[in-house]
C-alpha cells in the first residue's frame, strides 16, 4: 500500500517506520522544515529505542518530505499523528488537526482512507468527516476511520508490533474502512476491537485516565502508608497479585508526566462538563498528582538542614526512562521547583536535555559521577537502568552527604544502606 503519515513525531516516526517494515512505501510529511532535514540527512530528531534502526532498515520504502504535494496523489491511505495539545482550560487544542484538513482537502482526487491516530476528543472525527464534505471532499472520495494509539515512549516499536489491540472507529455506513486497516495492518496480529468513531475515542482517553488513576490511587496509599511506617512496595505487590487488580502502573513517584496523561486527563475533563457532567475522580486524580513533589521537596527541606547552601544531585530529567523526552516531566518541574529554595542542583540525564529557562543555581552534568561529585543528597528523579545499577559504594566516596531520595522507588534499599548511606524512598516508611 502507499501511505501517507503526517506529522512526524514519537507517534508518526514509530508508524512510518513500522509500516514500511510490514512492507509498504511510506511517505512521512511534517512542516517543520529542520526535523524533515535532519531524517533526509539520516538523522533521526528524537531519541525512542530501536527507531534509528528500523528506519535506516527501512529508508528504501520511506521518505520524509515537508509538503502533502505529489504525495497524497499517490497514497490510498492518510494517516493523522499531529500533536494534540491543550488550551489553558485543559480542553484539546484542534488548530493542527485543522490545518491538515485544509491542506488535505484541496488535494484529494481519488478515494483516500483517512485515519486519525492524533488523540481527540469524542466527535471530533464525526468533524473532520464533516469539514472535509464542507470544504467540498465528494463523499465517495474517502472515508474517516479513528485508529487511536496506545504505544509507549521508550517501548514504542515494540508496543506497536506487539499491540495487545487495534481499536478501530467507523463510521455507520462505511462498509469499506476495516478491511483496509486489516490489510495496512497485515503482519500484526492482535486483537481487533470495532467500534463506533466516538467509541473509538472514548476508548484512548478512558485508558489513559484509567492508568492515570492507578498512579494517583497508588500515590495516596504511600501518602498512608508514609504515616504508618509501611512500604507502599509491599502494599502494591499485595495488590497487583489480585488478578482483578494486576501489577502494572502501581509504581509510586513523583506523579505522571508526559506529552499524553496531564494533556488527555485535562481534555476528558474538559469534555465531561461540556456536557454537564462533574468528573469527580478525574479532578481528585489530579489533585494527588499536582500537590506530589510538594510532598518530596518538603521532606528534602526536613531531611536536609540550610537546603539553600546544600548541593543536589538530581538523576533524571525525562518524565521516565528510556525517552529524551521532558514534556511534562516531573523530574524537570521538581528541578525547577528545588531551585527556588537557592541550592545548587547538579542534574544529570543519559538522553534528556534540561531546557533554557531554569536558573542559575542549575547545572546540567555530562556525566552521573559529575553530578555526585560533593552532593550533600542524591535524589533519583527518573528511574533510568544507569541509576539502578550504580555502584553504590563509589557513590558514597564522591558525595559529600549521606542521603539518597528514591523518589522512584527503583533502588535496592539494602544495597545502598550497606553501604552507609541513608535512604529514603516514597511511602517505604
Ligand atoms: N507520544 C506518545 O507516546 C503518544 C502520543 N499519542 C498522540 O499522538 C499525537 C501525536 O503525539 P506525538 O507524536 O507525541 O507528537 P509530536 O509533537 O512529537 O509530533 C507531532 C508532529 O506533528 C507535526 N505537525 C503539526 N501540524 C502539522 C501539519 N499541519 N502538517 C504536518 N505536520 C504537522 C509537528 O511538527 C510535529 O513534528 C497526539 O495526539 C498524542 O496525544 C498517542 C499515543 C502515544
Ligand atoms: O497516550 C499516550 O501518549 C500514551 O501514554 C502513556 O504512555 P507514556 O506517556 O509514554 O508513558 P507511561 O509509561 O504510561 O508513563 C507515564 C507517566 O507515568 C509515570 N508512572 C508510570 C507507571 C507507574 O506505575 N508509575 C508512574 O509514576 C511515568 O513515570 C511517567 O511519568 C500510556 O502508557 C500509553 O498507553 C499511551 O499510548
Amino acid at each position: 500500500m502507499n501511505i501517507c503519515v503526517i506529522g512526524a513525531g514519537y507517534v508518526g516516526l514509530t508508524t512510518a517506520a513500522v509500516l514500511a517494515e510490514l512492507g509498504h512505501e511510506v511517505n512521512c510529511i511534517d512542516q517543520d522544515k529542520h526535523k524533515i532535514e535532519m531524517l533526509n540527512n539520516g538523522e533521526v530528531p528524537i531519541y525512542e529505542p530501536g527507531l534509528k534502526e528500523l528506519i535506516y532498515k527501512n529508508y528504501n520504502y520511506l521518505t520524509f518530505a515537508e509538503s502533502l504535494d505529489g504525495y497524497i496523489k499517490r497514497a490510498s491511505v492518510v494517516i493523522i499523528c499531529v500533536g494534540t495539545p491543550s488550551w489553558e482550560d485543559g480542553s484539546t487544542n484542534l488548530c493542527y488537526i485543522n490545518s491538515v484538513i485544509d491542506d488535505l482537502s484541496s488535494r484529494i482526487n481519488s478515494y483516500k482512507t483517512i485515519i486519525t491516530k492524533s488523540t481527540v476528543p469524542p466527535g471530533t472525527n464525526e468533524w473532520i468527516y464533516t469539514k472535509l464534505l464542507e470544504k467540498g471532499v465528494p463523499p465517495h472520495l474517502f472515508n474517516v476511520v479513528s485508529n487511536p494509539e496506545f504505544l509507549r515512549e521508550g517501548s514504542a516499536i515494540h508496543d506497536m508490533f506487539h499491540a495487545d489491540k487495534i481499536v478501530i472507529g467507523l463510521r455507520p455506513d462505511d462498509q469499506q474502512s476495516l478491511s483496509v486497516v486489516q490489510e495496512m495492518y497485515s503482519g500484526i496480529s492482535s486483537p481487533y476491537i470495532v467500534t463506533s468513531l466516538n467509541g473509538a475515542e472514548m476508548i484512548k482517553y478512558a485508558s489513559n485516565a484509567f492508568l492515570a488513576t492507578k498512579i494517583s490511587f497508588i500515590n495516596e496509599i504511600a501518602r498512608i502508608c508514609e504515616a504508618f511506617h509501611v512500604d507502599v512496595s509491599d502494599v502494591a505487590k499485595g495488590l497487583g497479585l489480585d488478578p482483578r487488580i494486576g501489577p502494572q502502573f502501581l509504581q509510586a513517584g513523583l506523579g505522571y508526566g508526559g506529552s499524553c496523561f496531564p494533556k488527555d486527563i485535562k481534555s476528558l475533563e474538559q469534555t465531561a462538563l461540556s456536557k454537564n457532567i462533574q468528573p469527580h475522580i478525574l479532578r481528585a486524580v489530579q489533585t494527588v498528582n499536582d500537590t506530589q513533589i510538594d510532598i518530596y521537596i518538603r521532606k528534602l527541606r526536613l531531611t536536609l538542614d540550610d537546603l539553600p547552601n546544600r548541593k543536589i544531585a538530581v538523576l533524571g530529567i525525562a518524565f521516565k526512562p528510556n525517552t529524551d523526552d521532558t514534556r511534562y516531566s516531573p523530574a524537570e518541574r521538581f528541578i525547577r521547583e528545588l531551585s527556588e529554595s537557592g541550592c545548587i542542583i547538579h542534574a544529570y540525564d543519559p538522553k534528556a536535555k534540561l531546557d533554557d529557562h531554569h536558573r542559575p543555581n542549575v547545572i546540567q552534568k555530562t556525566t552521573v559521577n559529575e553530578a555526585i561529585h560533593e552532593a550533600d543528597c542524591v535524589f533519583i528523579a527518573t528511574d533510568w537502568e544507569e541509576f539502578k545499577q550504580l555502584n553504590w559504594s563509589e557513590v558514597k566516596q564522591l558525595m559529600k552527604g549521606t542521603i539518597i531520595f528514591d523518589a522512584r522507588n527503583c533502588l535496592n534499599r539494602e544495597k545502598v544502606e550497606q553501604c552507609g548511606l541513608h535512604y529514603i524512598g516514597v511511602g517505604r516508611g
